[in-house]
């Protein structure tokens, strides 16, 4: 591969009937990495992933995916990448044992299937009709066949939708080791942003079909540096202050109560804050 990045865009378009629904974005994703891409519904976060992944033309831009332009991809490529579609695919005849093992016939170097099943916890369900499922556990089986070929590069639209808890977590330790086992480059779209914060490198936040603001979820927007919140209790009374320098508030506090100060929080915008904020100011 001659490119560095596992995914370069450079002024990508697409329009729908006249109207612009991905409008001059430029992206990197480095090999390896997890990339998290973040906008409101209708901002073009699924349309640019679907150019990505070859399966929609675009009107305008370049575009190169594991070195190759997704529009002119031969079918060796199409194996060396993951997919998990927010739409269900027709499987419901099938068990999921029977549904993975579909899939593994597709790939020349695919995992194997009852690992796979272990994988996303679905063992206990490996015999079970595929329409039988809950909405959790057929997202997990999708998630399953999105990983069975050891993809390179893997996309995942919205993929913890419908998950549990506990659930989710082990989603994201999943995918996870999927990096950092296998190196595997991740781009996901998901509209938690706790889910962008525990498993992405970058984000990325999509308004309007462009990239208003990247970076590492920490710091994003100046999170990490902007003012903190010091919030406590005087007796009954909720008080806070906002400052630069909580160190020396709570010195004060600290010594003022002469011990532990009651109720004692500091925080700073958090991910959805900051988010926010920027997807007001970018329509
Ligand atoms: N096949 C289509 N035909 C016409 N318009 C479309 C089509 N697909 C998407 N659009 C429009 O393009 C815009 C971007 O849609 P897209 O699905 O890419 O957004 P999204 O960021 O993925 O949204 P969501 O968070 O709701 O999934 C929207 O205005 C949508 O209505």
């Amino acid at each position: 591969m001659t490119d560095q990045n596992a995914v370069r865009v450079r002024g990508l378009r697409k329009r729908y009937r006249g109207e612009p629904a991905v409008d001059g974005l430029d992206l990197d994703v480095a090999e390896g990495e997890i990339l998290a891409l973040l906008g409101p519904n209708g901002a073009g976060k699924t349309t640019t992933v679907e150019i990505l992944e070859g399966y929609r033309e675009r009107d305008e831009g370049e575009v190169s995916v594991l070195g190759t332009d997704p529009g002119r991809a031969p079918l060796r490529w199409r194996r060396s990448i993951g997919i998990v579609l927010q739409n269900a695919r027709d499987l419901n005849e099938l068990t999921v044992a029977e549904s993975v093992r579909h899939f593994v016939r597709y790939y020349p170097d695919a995992r194997d299937p009852d690992e796979v099943i272990g994988l996303v916890g679905l063992t206990e369900k490996a015999g079970a009709l595929v329409r039988t499922l809950s909405g959790g556990q057929r997202r997990r089986l999708d998630v399953a066949l999105g990983v069975v070929g050891r993809p390179r590069l893997l996309f995942l639209d919205e993929p913890t939708t419908g998950f549990d808890p506990q659930v989710r977590r082990a989603f994201w330790s999943l995918i996870r080791s999927l990096t950092t086992g296998y190196g595997t480059t991740v781009v996901l779209t998901t509209h938690y942003l706790d889910e962008a914060e525990a498993l992405a490198d970058r984000v990325a936040v999509i308004v309007a079909g462009r990239i208003v603001a990247e970076g590492d979820p920490a710091t994003l927007g100046g999170r990490a540096t902007a003012e903190a919140t010091v919030s406590w209790r005087d007796g009954p009374a909720p008080r806070s202050c906002r400052t630069d320098d909580p160190a020396s508030v709570v010195a004060e506090l600290t010594e003022r109560y002469g011990g532990p100060v009651p109720g004692l929080t500091i925080t700073r915008p958090s991910l959805e804050d900051v988010y926010l904020t920027l997807i007001e100011s970018g329509t």
